[in-house]
């Protein structure tokens, strides 16, 4: 299968090289210090699950010098969805369906903005992986899984061949018939890892030992939950207990790539996570004070690690 992927970081470089490793034709687009890196070595992927490769042929700086595809795969940061779905209609129009594998529950939206509704398929990931060092990305843990699918009734027959192309790669990958309902399980659950793991600055493991950091990952959940109900999502009332039982099955040391970003300094998701929760309840009429503290102790970080003058 003829693939793009762009954003060659944690996501993108280890679900990109996985499928280039089992014989499809992955284009990465990467930029940076990264890009310069990959261009002379290649990209490696450290894993639990082994070492893999993507040659060095196979990064472009640009999504116009991509040949057309029949995937597109979007992995840059939420803040950079826009400038992204802006150049993907020349593959679109060749054939390309597109799916973001960000975070997040409006990040199709951007893109329908700039695409025709059913080139964009739904989609989330699960995975823990950063980018160790220009050239190399490392995956933590063994959680690796895909969750794609078609809004609405269509069936396409290319989401049926991408999975068989991820399954063939030895990715965990299955199709979903509600995948906006997929895309808010896996929302809730993230904005009750990140807002906490953030916040305490801790893995997991501590969040869920002590009853208040517990409550509060609890809380931030059922407040996500609220506000999907209301916007029509067929979330069950009692998801947030689901979640922290699964949260209860994590590796102690698990934690989220917004707490890896603060922990760098680097800019932070969270106008889309913890705030993404406060902006779509404050218009649902849907109170979310937990996440709003959550945004507001942090807020002074989305940018990077604030500067102390004087
Ligand atoms: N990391 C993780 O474990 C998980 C992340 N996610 C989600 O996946 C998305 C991607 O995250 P992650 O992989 O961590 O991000 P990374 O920062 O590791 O990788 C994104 C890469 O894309 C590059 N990039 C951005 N815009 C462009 C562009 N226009 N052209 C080429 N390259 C570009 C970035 O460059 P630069 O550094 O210069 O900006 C960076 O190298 C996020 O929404 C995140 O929430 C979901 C599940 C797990
Ligand atoms: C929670 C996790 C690691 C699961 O994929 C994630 O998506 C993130 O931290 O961004």
């Amino acid at each position: 299968m003829r693939i793009a992927v762009v954003g060659a970081g944690g996501v993108g470089g280890y679900f990109g090289t996985r499928l280039a490793e089992a014989g499809n034709e992955v284009t990465f687009v990467a930029r940076g210090r990264h890009l310069r890196a990959v261009r002379e070595h290649g990209l490696l992927v450290r894993s639990p699950l082994g070492e893999f490769r993507a040659p060095a042929a196979s990064f472009v700086p640009r999504i116009g010098d991509v040949d057309p595809v029949d995937v597109v795969l979007v992995a840059v940061k939420l803040w950079d969805t826009e400038e992204v779905a802006a150049q993907l209609r020349p593959l679109v129009d060749a054939g390309a369906r597109v799916i973001s594998l960000q975070n997040g529950a409006h990040k199709d939206s951007v893109l329908r903005r700039y695409l025709p509704p059913e080139a964009v398929w739904g989609g989330v990931c699960y995975i823990s992986a950063v980018i160790e060092e220009p050239g190399v990305v490392s995956h933590r843990g063994q959680m690796q899984k895909l969750v794609f699918g078609t809004y609405g009734d269509q069936e396409d027959a290319g989401a049926r061949n991408f999975l068989d192309a991820c399954v063939k790669s030895g990715l965990q990958a299955e199709i979903s018939a509600d995948i906006a309902r997929a895309i808010w399980e896996k929302f809730v659950f993230l904005v009750g890892l990140s807002a906490t793991t953030t916040v305490v600055r801790q893995p997991i493991g501590v969040i869920r030992r002590d009853t208040r950091t517990r409550a509060l990952l609890r809380d931030v959940m059922a407040e996500a939950v609220a506000v999907g109900r209301t916007a029509g999502v067929n979330l069950d009332s009692g998801f947030a207990d689901d979640r922290l039982a699964f949260c209860d099955t994590l590796p102690e040391s698990m934690t989220s790539s917004m707490h890896h970003d603060l922990d760098q300094g680097n800019r932070l998701e969270l106008p889309w996570l913890s705030g993404g929760v406060v902006d779509l309840g404050r218009e649902l009429g849907v109170d979310t004070p937990r996440n709003r503290t959550v945004a507001d102790i942090l807020a002074p970080y989305t940018f990077g690690r604030p500067a102390v003058n004087g």
